[in-house]
């Protein structure tokens, strides 16, 4: 340390100047210089206004800015700026720009330059920042930026209690998300950005907590192929993979639902909890646009998904309090492909990159989704709070290994769900598909 000091003096007086100079800009006054460059900023009385300084707070992780909007500056011109502001911290202009931290990320026995002009460049272990607005704006600035790979391990799923997924790791804490308390997930994101990868997870994190209480329905409209694994997993009650499979399996549940509120009102129960049922069976979606009516052509599917659309909705209505969890994820989240209703009774939403503020907006209603950094398994998790999360990433092994004991070679569900037919489901149910126009 000793030497490195000493280093760091020697190099600052071959640069011919002191890298503590008490009148180097700081990062608050970057962050409003920044503001002002790019247009965050207000006339007022005949002169132009920024963000002000309120107080600042330094974290093992960073530091905290909290500044006032002048008046006609909303939060939302100040986060349309976000990538601005931070591009512009990680730009050094000249060597009084480098703060202690990024000379201790220097390696004293590497070339020295090359380091420092990496550095200069923005290179290196980029600061990343988060914004918030609670009435006045918070802007945290990360020292490092956060890991691109977190691996799911056994202690992943160990950690995992009661009816929680982990979620990932946060700026500084490991972050579940506990399907009691929010019965229903909406999940967000272009291609290829981690939401199967996000189902799986919690697919094997559940059947292995709770195997003797859980039942599935894995929707995979995506030819069946990320679910395919559990198929022959004894609590998973079907993998439908095309509109009409989803309806006869969205009609087995909107029956036992049915019959369930009958029972719960005749016994004056008001919950699953109340009445001491452990079940729960989780319905899980994967790519619901799919079942959107949005442009389907044919009038036969356009009313198979119409129905579906239905009963998702109802699930979503009033399937928490009765034991039933909705899993509802989409690439395309649009007013059409996600419901109103589907989307007021999800309360829990994890969303990774998006294309377009937007979509963002009709996700989380705010923008935030489309200037998440291009890291697969990066998203958003919003309840009542927010927080930026790595998600875990789980490898096809380590599912297979844990989902073995489970699984019971059935007869091919054809046989149960054959379109047109009736015939009896695994829980003893007829269904036939007709279809009726409403
Ligand atoms: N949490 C993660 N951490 C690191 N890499 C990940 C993570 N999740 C996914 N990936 C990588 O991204 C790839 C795509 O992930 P995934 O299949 O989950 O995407 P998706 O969002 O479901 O895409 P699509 O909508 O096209 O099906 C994975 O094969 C994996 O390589």
């Amino acid at each position: 340390m000793v030497l490195e000091l000493a280093t760091i003096s020697v190099m600052a007086g071959f640069f011919g100047f002191t890298i503590f100079d008490k009148h180097a800009a700081s990062e608050a006054k970057k962050i409003q210089r920044i503001a002002a460059n790019c247009g965050l900023s207000v006339r007022d009385g005949g002169k132009l206004v920024t963000l002000h300084l309120l107080r600042k707070t330094h974290h093992k992780w960073g530091t905290e800015y909290v500044y006032r909007l002048p008046l006609g500056l909303s939060f939302e011109e100040v986060q349309k700026k976000q990538r601005t502001i931070e591009d512009g911290l990680n730009q050094k202009r000249g060597l009084l720009d480098l703060s202690f931290d990024d000379l201790k990320k220097i390696q004293w026995k590497h070339d020295l330059l090359e380091q420092l002009k990496n550095m200069m460049n923005g290179g290196m272990r980029r600061k990343e920042i988060l914004m918030n607005y609670d009435g006045a704006l918070q802007i945290q600035v990360y020292k490092d930026p956060m890991p691109e790979l977190i691996p799911f391990t056994e202690h992943t799923l160990q950690s995992c209690k009661g009816w929680t997924v982990c979620l990932g790791e946060s700026r500084d804490a490991v972050i579940y998300h506990n399907f009691e308390s929010i019965p229903h997930m909406v999940v967000a994101g272009t291609t290829r950005y981690g939401k199967s990868v996000f189902l799986k997870n919690t697919v094997t994190t559940l059947l292995h907590n709770h195997p003797e209480y859980i039942r599935f329905t894995l929707i995979d409209l995506k030819g069946g192929l990320a679910f395919n694994r559990f198929s022959n997993v004894s609590q998973v009650l079907t993998v439908a993979k095309d509109a009409q499979e989803t309806l006869i399996a969205l009609r087995g549940i909107h029956e036992d639902i049915k019959r369930q509120q009958v029972e719960f009102l005749s016994k004056g129960f008001e919950d699953v909890r109340e009445a001491g049922y452990k079940h729960r069976h989780f319905i899980v979606i994967d790519e619901a646009a799919e079942i959107s009516i949005q442009g389907e052509p044919l009038k036969e599917i356009k009313l198979i998904k119409s129905e579906c659309e239905k009963i998702i909705a109802e699930i979503a209505r009033i399937g928490g309090g009765l034991g039933y969890r909705l899993i509802f994820s989409t690439q395309y989240p649009t007013a059409d492909t996600l419901p109103r209703q589907v989307k007021q009774n999800c309360d829990a939403r994890l969303c990774f990159k998006l294309q377009t503020d937007t979509a963002s907006q009709v996700v989380l209603d705010e923008s935030g989704a489309e200037k998440l950094p291009f890291v697969k398994g990066r998203a958003i998790y919003q309840t009542d709070r927010k927080y930026i999360v790595q998600t875990p990433f789980i490898e096809n092994q380590f599912i297979d290994r844990i989902i073995r004991p489970y699984i019971t070679i059935k007869a091919r569900k054809e046989e149960y769900y054959e379109a047109g037919t009736a015939k009896q489901t695994p829980e003893g149910r007829s269904h036939t598909l007709i279809i009726e126009e409403a």
